[in-house]
């Protein structure tokens, strides 16, 4: 029997992209629905996730916002340069990532805080960013 792998590219009600992956035969049968990892990502972090995963965070200098489920941190470098460096490394991967930050820099100062507005917290594509966040800035920062 010959099988055809099929992947689309839908949008949800939320106008959240998704890829449906899915092989066929000649029936149309649904054999795998790859979208289901993708699905289950979309929640909220457990408590048992936030201390495996926003804990290390904090150690290094992340902080939980008051009144609300996100996470904060101030980033200082040598110069506007360098900082501008740093939030266009950012920018690429929250563009890859479809998840982006809320931010404020001036000068050399970048202020960031993560949240996933589709569920109103913390979810790990914020932790993925976190930790993404962290490798650059010390990268740019050696230079
Ligand atoms: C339509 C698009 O996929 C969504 O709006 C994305 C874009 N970037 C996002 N960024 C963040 N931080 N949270 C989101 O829920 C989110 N959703």
């Amino acid at each position: 029997m010959r099988l055809i792998f099929v992947k689309r590219l839908c949008e949800g009600h939320d106008r959240t992209r998704r890829w449906h992956s899915f092989f066929l035969n000649q029936k149309s049968l649904f054999v795998r629905d790859f979208n289901m990892a993708t699905e289950a990502k979309r929640a909220k972090l457990t408590d048992e996730e936030r201390q495996t995963h926003i804990s290390p965070l904090k150690s290094a200098g992340w902080a939980l916002t008051e009144g609300r489920d996100a996470i904060y941190k101030e980033f200082m470098f040598k110069n506007f340069n360098q900082a501008f460096g740093f939030m266009t490394r950012v920018a690429m991967q929250a563009e890859k990532m479809d998840h982006h930050p809320e931010w404020f820099n001036v000068y050399n100062k970048v202020q960031i805080t993560l949240s996933s507005h589709d569920v109103n917290g913390l979810s790990d594509r914020d932790v993925r960013l976190a930790n993404f966040i962290e490798k650059t800035a010390s990268s740019v920062s050696d230079k």
